[in-house]
This record gives structure tokens, sequence and C-alpha cells, in this order.
């Protein structure tokens, strides 16, 4: 698939970064960069600081200690999405409407409404409230809203969640496609992506 847009070039590089949840402190001395069209995906146990990582990039955690910086972007505007374990899905509205609210809250831009759910397979259910769809159906809406506003960061917590197998091909085919338009992504994953991207990092943390 093609995601149309282009992005500017852009670099994530972090240098001793530790991050903190409550009062522990985790992943220490991380240190990695992640270039456009780059993804860097987050290995290890349960617990082990996959999610506080993304939080921490994402802005919404501070570094225990170390720093991360993104390059080449406007880090005034909102350049970043995150999808969390949490779908934020709205139960009452369409899929459709799901996604137009999406697109009316961080700016359109992308692939429409239709197209988007095409692109994760649920274009025949397009009318229906959210709230009957199943949970990797779910899953696939919570991933359209990524494509109908384009931003260059992708942070992903396991992105397949509830995907069968063919739902991991079309992550993959996804998460490709923005690497392909200059994006770049960070995504924490227990299952293997068969991403066909040849800049792939791995960063395996450790509880
Ligand atoms: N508010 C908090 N205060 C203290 N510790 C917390 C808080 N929130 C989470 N933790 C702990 O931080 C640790 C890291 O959690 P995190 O969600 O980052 O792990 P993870 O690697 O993403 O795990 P999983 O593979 O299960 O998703 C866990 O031990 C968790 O219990």
């Amino acid at each position: 698939m093609t995601l149309r847009q282009g992005f500017d070039p852009l670099i994530l590089t972090a240098t001793g970064l530790a991050c903190r949840r409550g009062e522990r402190v985790l992943a220490e001395g991380l240190e990695f960069t992640v270039p456009s069209g780059g993804i860097l995906l987050l290995k290890g146990a349960n617990g082990a600081g996959k999610t506080t990582l993304l939080m921490t990039l994402l802005g919404a955690l501070r570094p225990a200690s170390g720093r991360f910086a993104f390059e080449g972007v406007d880090t005034e505007s909102a350049f970043i999405h995150f999808l969390g374990h949490r779908n934020a899905v709205k139960p009452h509205l369409t899929l459709a409407e799901n996604l137009a609210f999406w697109a009316s809250v961080n700016g359109g831009g992308g692939l429409s409404s239709p197209a988007a759910l095409e692109a994760v397979g649920l274009g025949p259910v397009a009318g229906l409230d959210a709230g009957y769809l199943s949970a990797g159906q779910t899953r696939r809406l919570a991933l359209a809203r990524l494509l109908v506003t384009p931003r260059p960061v992708w942070l992903l917590d396991e992105p397949t969640a509830a995907l069968d197998t063919q739902g991991e091909a079309m992550v993959a085919a996804l998460i490709d496609a923005h690497l392909t338009a200059g994006g770049l992504a960070v995504a924490a994953t227990h299952l293997p992506l068969p991403l066909r991207s040849a800049r792939v990092g791995e960063l395996r943390l450790d509880p």
C-alpha cells in the first residue's frame, strides 16, 4: 500500500537515557538512533519498561536521566502518533464517524476515511457502531486513526495485539508504507513483524 505523504528527513537519538515509572528507574543507559525510514523494535519481558520508554518518547513521562531528541521536525507541532494498549474508540459512533472525529481533532490530510478503513480491512463495516466490533477489528480501527492524519513519528505499543495472521501482515505493510514515506517508528512487540524494511533495529530491555 502507499501512503501519499512524504516527510522531511528526521532523526531520533537517545543518549544515556533512563526511564522512570513512579519511583522506579527502568531501562537505564539506553543509546539508540532511529532515522527517517527506520524502525526500532522494543523487546523484553513483561514489565521490562517498553511502554514506559514509549511514553517517555511521547513526552508523557520525564526521563530519569540522559536525553533524547527528535531532530528535523517542528517539535512545537503535533508530530507523533501514539498507539497504546487502549484503542481510543468511541463505541456509539460508527467506524466512519470515529475516523471523522479523529480527523477533526488531529487534522486530516491523510487517507480519506473510506480509504483508511479499506486499508485496515474494515471497509464493509464502515457504517457499524464501533461498540459492536470484535477485539481485532477494534485494533484495526485504532490503526486506521494513524492513516487519516499524517504524522512522521509512530510510537506503537503492541500494534498487532488481538490481530490474526493476516492482520499482522497488514500492520507490517502499514509500517513499511510509513517508513517508505520517510516516517520513523518505535514499536514494542512480543511477536515478529513481517517487515520488508531494511532499516530495522532492535533494542532489548531487561526487567
Ligand atoms: N505508576 C507506576 N508506578 C510504579 N510502577 C509502575 C507504574 N506504572 C507501571 N509501573 C511498573 O513499571 C514497570 C514497567 O511497565 P511497562 O508497562 O513499561 O512494561 P512493559 O515492558 O511495557 O510490559 P508488557 O510487556 O507487559 O506490556 C512494570 O513493573 C509496572 O508494574
